[in-house]
């Protein structure tokens, strides 16, 4: 918040509320969860507090945490499993950075504990039946979950439009080294590829196991607007992409709405738009700040 509209505040004698700390652990120490961590550090989401980690890749683990607790600063927990994140005293929310198979595993852990979750791997959430059932674990235990606009805006739009909505296609482009690794890429991966291709074309449904590293945001768009089955999915290389490219279009009885992102990726990991870091930071933010609301 503005320094300048607290001390206004403090001038005309209301007095500043201090907001509680929000005690966070974090699922997955990578580009996006180290990126995350270091933002809570400079006091970039609130009065968010980053008190344990926990990556099955353990040098980066070790490495997050020495990093976080150097210049005299408290140095998070290494958690050796999720229940032991779980477990550290005052918790809050989880933060989940790591991958879909992640959320599968560990969402019921965290849930179950009564502990919040914000979840950056939103394609693990597409499967109506795990849905229902993280659902109904949150709802009895009086947790949320959260799911970050992430490398896309426009989920407002769809959020608010999904009753009318007729049609949302979504059009993700990277470069081909973006795609690399994911199964929906393996017959491409020995192959040269000199122009856009199309690499895949079908349902968010299937797209998000596809290329589980590359089109969360198909699942988050599906989610906001007209369900996962219905949003068509087009995932192009490109070696001439300007960045990670996501394009979606969407015609309802109140209109029609296009959207085009051209982010650029993240330095350590070109699959992920520094984007979707941002949007975690601010997800973040919000939950710490409660009170208003800019949005959907
Ligand atoms: N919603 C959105 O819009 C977006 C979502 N994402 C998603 O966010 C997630 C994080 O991205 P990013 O930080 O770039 O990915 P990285 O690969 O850089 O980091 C992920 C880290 O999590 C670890 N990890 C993976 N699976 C597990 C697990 N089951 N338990 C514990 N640790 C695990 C990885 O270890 P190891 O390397 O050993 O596997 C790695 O250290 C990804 O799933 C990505 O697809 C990314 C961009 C946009
Ligand atoms: O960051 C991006 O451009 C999109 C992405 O990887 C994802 O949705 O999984």
């Amino acid at each position: 918040m503005n320094s300048d509209f607290f001390n206004d505040l403090r001038e005309s004698g209301v007095q500043e509320v201090v907001p509680e700390q929000v005690n966070v652990g974090l699922i997955g120490c990578g580009s996006m969860g180290s990126e995350l961590a270091r933002a809570v550090q400079r006091g970039e989401a609130g009065s968010a507090k980053i008190i344990g980690l926990f990556d099955e890749y353990q040098p980066g683990r070790t490495a997050l945490a020495n990093e976080l607790g150097s210049n005299g600063n408290s140095k998070p927990v290494e958690a050796e499993t999720v229940s032991d994140l779980v477990n550290q005293p005052n918790l809050d929310l989880v933060i989940e950075c790591a991958s879909q198979a992640a959320v599968v595993a560990h969402a019921e852990t965290v849930l179950s504990a009564g502990k919040s979750m914000l979840v950056m791997s939103s394609g693990a959430m597409i499967s109506p039946d795990f849905m229902r059932t993280v659902s109904a674990m949150a709802e009895k235990s009086g947790a949320s979950i959260y799911i970050p606009s992430g490398a896309v805006g426009g989920i407002d739009a769809l959020r608010a439009s999904k009753a009318l909505l007729k049609e949302v296609t979504i059009v993700s482009t990277k470069k081909p080294i973006s795609l690399t690794g994911a199964p929906g890429f393996a017959d491409w991966e020995d192959k040269e590829i000199t122009q856009a291709t199309v690499i895949y074309e079908g349902s968010a449904t299937e797209a998000v196991g596809l290329f589980p590293a590359n089109v969360n945001v198909a699942a988050t768009v599906s989610m906001a607007g007209i369900g996962p089955d219905a949003t068509k999915v087009r995932v192009v290389a490109d070696p001439n992409s300007p960045g990670n490219v996501h394009e979606i279009n969407a015609v309802s009885k109140a209109g029609k709405f296009s959207f085009r992102f051209e982010n650029m990726p993240h330095e350590t990991n070109p699959k992920t738009s520094f984007l979707a870091v941002l949007a975690a930071i601010e997800t973040l933010r919000s939950i710490c700040e409660p009170g208003l609301r800019i949005g959907t």
